[in-house]
């Protein structure tokens, strides 16, 4: 149900849009959209705003380009990149392979790994900035926080501004657990971590999720040895089992890496690099009693991320969070809770409304709520958005788990296929001597559809992009199995589990 609607709103700028928002003029406002918080969900809105021909203005209460840009993905797949080299050049078996000997070892210069991260994001961020100036889209320098129906008072001028659409896209801060004391210096989170201050010899990383795979691989190959401290009975819980079983024959198990299963870090201490260690406590998960104490260089707490929603007003307009998570509908439109009400004209996208915590997904909402605003209803799939982990080979994985299809399967009455194929007889893995790797396509044996798909190996985070494509399209395993592959390339290990499939499903 929706609450009695506001009065629709028109911009006091020119707008040509066609949008539900501005086609009926009842009063002035100064934008048709204002959106809170310019990561890469409220930058992607705002262009796609602007180019539907709305005024749009941003809140940007720190830099432009938020987590993604400037402690996310983009620096942390710099230092994977550089890490990466260290690691293929170290490795004098795998050169051997190819006729090429490294004499005298390999360095590396810690900072200028470190400079190359920040260089990389301060580019990005300035990209960012410019486009958005480039599609006239005003930036405000200052926290927004929700004053009342269609009104936004940016903090550091003290003005408040009206909008016929509020978007909120605050995103997420690290989740620090209780008893975990944060020095960002040798006691970090993925914010302190990305800044490579120093390479701890040894280095705890408590959770064993996406920033603890991929530190990990950046980690041990500049040196470090590291411990994984994990709450759950197994390593990298959230991944596919059968993945994650194979991500430990190739990521950990060769690696400088071991781990503490099914413990909570409970108490952990700040130390001093070279003079005197962090302390890490752990309790058993279940039965909370003490079992270890470790004295590590660095702590690295990679335990999940909680939106980043206090105090921007949402009680104020009638907005119950769910632990900070705001309630959205399948349209991004919030709810006064979880399952209640719309509240008119306010949409939420990224990290904050807690559907998917990454960054493509943030800026399709962006996209999809500006579509809603102007009055084309829109609804992203999220089943059908990849994910990828940046690691040395990479992770990718599209739909749902092996564990979630067989529940679903299960539920819904279908039979559920599986197919896989190896990159260990694929010409151009062969090649690149990384043999190593699987990819799996679980599909509805009784539409062919594809429902997930899991790859690790060499370039995964690229060869899942095809299987995204055929879960959102709803092509067939058959059909897919008919489109030809480029050879010699890796996607024909993609070629092969299709084809693999055909044999299962008439479709
Ligand atoms: C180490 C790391 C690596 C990652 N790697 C990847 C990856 O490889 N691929 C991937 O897809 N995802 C990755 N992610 C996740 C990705 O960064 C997030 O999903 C993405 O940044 C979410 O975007 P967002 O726009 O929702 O929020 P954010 O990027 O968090 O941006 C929100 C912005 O809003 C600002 N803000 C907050 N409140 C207000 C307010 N009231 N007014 C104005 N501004 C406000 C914040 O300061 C921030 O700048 C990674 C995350 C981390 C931490
Ligand atoms: N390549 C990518 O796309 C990428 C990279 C990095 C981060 N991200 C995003 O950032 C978000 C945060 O990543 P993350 O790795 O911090 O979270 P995560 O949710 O992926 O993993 C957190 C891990 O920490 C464990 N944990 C939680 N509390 C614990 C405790 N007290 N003691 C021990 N273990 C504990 C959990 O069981 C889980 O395994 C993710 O949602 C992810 O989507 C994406």
């Amino acid at each position: 149900s929706v609450l009695p609607a506001l009065p629709l709103h028109s911009s006091s700028a020119s707008s040509s849009a066609s949008s539900s928002a501005s086609s009926s003029a009842l009063f002035a406002v100064d934008f048709d959209v204002a959106i809170l918080g310019c990561g890469v969900g409220g930058h992607a809105a705002a262009l796609h705003a602007s180019s539907q021909g709305l005024s749009c203005a941003v809140f940007t209460a720190a830099d432009v380009g938020g987590t993604c840009v400037n402690r996310g993905c983009v620096p942390s797949k710099a230092l994977l990149a550089a890490s990466g080299r260290v690691r293929d050049m170290q490795d004098a078996d795998h050169l051997g392979m190819f006729g090429i000997k490294v004499e005298g070892g390999v360095t590396y210069e810690r900072e200028k790994i470190a400079k190359h991260a920040r260089d990389l994001a301060n580019n990005v961020k300035g990209n960012l900035e410019n486009s958005l100036k480039a599609k006239g889209v005003e930036l405000i320098h200052g926290r927004g926080v929700l004053k009342g129906e269609g009104e936004v008072l940016d903090e550091a001028s003290g003005r408040t501004y009206t909008a016929g659409s509020i978007i909120l896209a605050p995103g997420s801060v690290p989740f620090v657990p209780p008893g975990v004391t944060v020095d960002e210096k040798t006691v970090y989170t993925s914010d302190g971590a990305l800044n490579l201050d120093f390479v701890p010899e040894w280095v705890a990383i408590i959770g064993s999720g996406y920033i603890g795979l991929e530190f990990s691989d950046v980690y041990t190959a500049l040196g470090s040895e590291v411990t994984f401290i994990e709450a759950l009975p197994n390593l990298m819980p959230t991944f596919d089992r059968e993945i994650a079983k194979q991500a430990e024959r190739m990521l950990i198990r060769p690696r400088a890496i071991d781990s503490r299963l099914g413990v909570f870090a409970s108490e952990v201490t700040p130390g001093i690099p070279g003079k005197k260690p962090c302390t890490v406590k752990m309790i058993d998960a279940k039965t909370k009693e003490h079992v270890e104490t470790l004295e590590v260089d660095a702590v690295m707490v990679a335990t999940g991320r909680v939106p980043n929603t206090n105090n921007m007003g949402l009680e104020d307009v009638g907005i119950t969070t769910n632990r900070g998570f705001v309630p959205v509908n399948e349209n991004m439109q919030v709810l006064t809770e979880e399952g209640g009400d719309v509240v008119p004209d306010v949409y939420c996208i990224g990290d904050a409304n807690g559907k998917m915590m990454l960054a493509h997904a943030a800026s399709a909402q962006g996209i999809s709520a500006v579509e809603n605003i102007v009055g084309r209803t829109h609804a992203v799939e999220h089943e059908a958005i990849p994910a990828a982990c940046f690691t040395h080979p990479e992770i990718a994985m599209v739909g749902l788990t092996e564990e979630q299809a067989v529940e679903r399967s299960g539920k819904e009455g279908w039979k559920l296929g599986k197919s896989q194929a190896s990159f260990k007889a694929n010409s151009k893995a062969l090649a690149e001597g990384e043999g190593a790797g699987i990819a799996k396509v679980l599909f509805n044996e009784d539409t062919g559809k594809v429902v997930g798909v899991h790859i690790i190996g060499i370039h995964a985070a690229d060869l899942i992009q095809e299987c995204a494509n055929a879960v959102a399209c709803g092509t067939t395993v058959k059909e897919l199995s008919m489109l030809v592959h480029t050879h010699p390339t890796l996607c024909e290990v993609l070629d092969e589990a299709f084809k693999g499939a055909v044999g299962m499903s008439a479709h």
